[in-house]
Parts: C-alpha cells; structure tokens; sequence
C-alpha cells in the first residue's frame, strides 16, 4: 500500500456563477461541527460511488491509512453480472477479511429487498463487534440509488446504522465520455446517475486532463448536481471531513443548503452536450409566504410516484434527489424539512432556531425532464388543491 504524504494542493472548483458554499468554508464549518457532534449510538454509513476506475479503492485505501481514530468497516458491494443471484460482503478491518455470503432471490445487493443488506450490516457488526464508521464501496456500474434508499432507514425503525452519505468519485480523464453514453432503453446512464445523486463529488485523476478541461467537467458536474460540493484531486486524496461525518441526511444539513444553489432554469444552461437530461432546479420565491405540509406531500408523491408533475402535464419526470426547506402554515416558526432520494421521501417539521431565519425558502429538484416553468406553475397549483 502506498505510504501517505501529503494531501496535495486542493483546488476550489465552484463556478462563479452557478455555485455553492465555498468547499474551503465548508470543511472549516463540517471542523467545527464534527469536534462538537453529539456522540450517535448508530453507526454511519457513507456510500462511496463512482465510475470504473475512478478511485474508489485508491480511496477506500487512503482513508483506512489516514489517522482518524476510528474502527471503520469497508463493505464492498462486488457482483458478478452474470450471477446476479449470490452477494459478497467483505468486511475488512485491521486487514482482517471477513466475509459472508447474502442470499438474495431477488438478484444482486442493488435489487434486493431494502432489509437484506441492512440486516447483513447489522449480523455482521454482532459477530465482529461494533465499528464506529461503514464504508460502502459499489461497483462502477452500480446505480447508488436504491443502495442509498436501503440504508436510509426510518428512525422508528431502530436500526443501528444510518446514511451519513454519499461520494461520487469521477475520472477526470474518462467523465466525459462517460456522461455520453446512451443506454439502449434510453434511461440514465449510470456515472450521471452517480453524479446526480451524491453529496459530495471529488474529481480526481486531475494530473491526467488539463485545467481548462477541468473547468468544463467541473461545468457539467454542476449541470447535473448544483447542491453537491465539489473537491478536486489526485489520487482520492480528500480532507475526511469533507468526506466522512457530514450528515447529508439530517434535517439540520438541508437547512445549510447554500441560497446560492442553482436557479438556471434549463433553457438557458449552457450548451454542453449531455445526452442524459439530467439536472438541478431550484425553486424559490413561492407564492405564499407559507404552506400546506399536506399539500405538499402529495406533491411530492404526485413527482416521485406518479413521475409527471401533476394531473394538468403529461410530461414523464424522473426524480433522483430532492432537497427542500418550506414554511408550514401550520405554525410559521418551524420548517418543513423535504428529502428524496429516488421513490423515498421524508417530510420533517423542525422548530426554526433564530439562524434559521434568514434561510428562504427553496425546493431543490435534481433529476431528469425537468421543467422550470412547469415544476413552478404545478407547485403553485397545488396550493390551490382541496
Ligand atoms: N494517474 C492517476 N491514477 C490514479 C489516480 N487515482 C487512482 N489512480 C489509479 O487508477 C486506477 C484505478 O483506481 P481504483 O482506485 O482501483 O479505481 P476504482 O474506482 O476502485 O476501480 P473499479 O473498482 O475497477 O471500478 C489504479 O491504478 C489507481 O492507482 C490519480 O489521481 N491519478
């Protein structure tokens, strides 16, 4: 394994005009938070993703080389595309290798029932003892969404582990042709889906392609995912905790969602050609200064179920990822806190604390077919909804 030195240069790669929070902030902010985290009986689990090749494993390596003082636990999410059937879970701790087999009928890790690979997770961590932290790796032709959408569990349900996240690595040489490819049944192919759905992005390779290449693959990334920050790198170098601990999936986290996020609507993007649609719309400024948590839901159901964006437009949506803080009418000194990751969606009211004040209302929608003009009009609509 290599011997670690130190975490190269990193360079900010946010575009001015279409950006997010500072990654240099952000990682100060996340310093900050994770020195005074509340200590979490559950185990986080963070989902790293990313084409072929990207540097997942480079990662993986890294990060169980650094000093972070934790147990952590690498599962890799490894299946054959021919046999589909059997999973293998390795769990490899202080180069200790242990491994076990899932059954799944219903084919790979990917496809199965969301209880199997939790419950694996969990089988394991009573025979080997608890970590503190889970790392997930996926294959690079993984789609990370129902893989996300089986570790983000209801708290009701008293797992003992819980979604911290999820990296997307991309290979700064090949992400472009990559983001090309075109699926023969015309869905998303799998690196945009990858990039659509993650947290926190990390371009690496970058001594393989040049700066204003660079620029325009940061560019596309931002296209698809305006809300994930962005990092670029060699050799998956990355601070930790850019990468673990972030909570992306707390109520409070959405409530750090930048007011800068992306408000392109899609006509006037730019004209990188992406033949998968994919993008990031945010919707602000509402109609009402507050609204119907009801009414909400069902709109929210009427995009992630339904896949159009109400009875009034026939046009077919897909949904990747959904992040939202609203004011309910309810009681204006709360939000309502909306997260969806493909079908799954929680709505949350959360009381506001007084920082929380100067944060608008928005609705960020990350997916595919996505009208700006129509999402809004349809939202509108659904205050009016008896
Ligand atoms: N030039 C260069 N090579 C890199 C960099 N990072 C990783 N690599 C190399 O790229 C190759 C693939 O890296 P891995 O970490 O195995 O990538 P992966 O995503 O785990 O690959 P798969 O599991 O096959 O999807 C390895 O030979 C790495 O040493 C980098 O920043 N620059």
């Amino acid at each position: 394994m290599e011997e670690n030195t130190e975490i190269p240069e990193l360079v900010e790669v946010i575009p001015e005009t279409n950006s997010i929070s500072n990654p240099v902030q952000e990682i100060e902010k996340l310093n900050i938070e994770g020195n005074n985290k509340t200590p979490d009986l559950k185990v986080p689990i963070t989902i790293v993703t990313g084409f072929l090749g990207s540097g997942k494993t480079t990662l993986l390596n890294y990060i169980l080389t650094e000093r972070h003082g934790k147990k952590i636990a690498v599962v890799l999410n490894e299946f054959g595309e021919s046999s589909g059937i059997e999973k293998l879970l390795s769990i490899s701790q202080d180069g200790d290798l242990f491994e076990e087999w899932l059954e799944l009928k219903n084919g790979c890790l990917c496809c199965s029932v969301k209880d199997n690979g939790v419950k694996a997770i969990e089988n394991l961590m009573q025979k080997k003892g608890s970590f503190d932290y889970i790392l997930l790796e996926t294959t690079g032709l993984a789609d990370p969404g129902p893989i996300a959408s089986m570790f983000w569990l209801d708290d009701d349900l008293g797992s003992d582990v819980y979604l911290d996240g999820i990296i997307t690595l991309v290979d700064a040489k090949y992400i472009q042709q990559y983001l090309l490819e075109k699926k023969k049944d015309e869905s998303i192919n799998e690196a945009v889906r990858q990039i659509a759905i993650a947290d926190r992005i990390i371009i690496n390779k970058i001594d393989l392609v040049t700066s204003s290449t660079l620029n325009t693959i940061q560019e596309q990334i931002r296209l698809i995912n305006s809300a994930a920050n962005i990092l670029r790198t060699e050799k998956s170098r990355v601070p930790l905790n850019f990468i673990l601990d972030i909570h992306a999936f707390d109520a409070k986290q959405v409530l750090t969602l930048n007011p800068e996020v992306n408000t392109l609507e899609p006509t006037t993007q730019s004209n990188h050609h992406i033949e998968e649609d994919v993008r990031t719309i945010c919707l602000s400024e509402f109609p009402v200064k507050t609204i119907d948590m009801p009414k909400i839901e069902r709109w929210v159901q009427w995009l992630l179920w339904e896949k159009t964006i109400s009875t009034t437009f026939s046009d077919k949506i897909t949904i990747l990822r959904l992040k939202g803080i609203l004011t309910p009418i309810s009681n204006p000194d709360s939000r309502i806190i909306i997260q969806g990751v493909q079908e799954l969606y929680d709505l949350q009211q959360v009381p506001s604390s007084n920082n929380d004040e100067i944060i608008e209302d928005k609705l960020v929608i990350i997916g595919k077919n996505l009208d700006y003009q129509k999402l809004k009009q349809s939202l509108w609509d659904c205050m009016n909804w008896s």
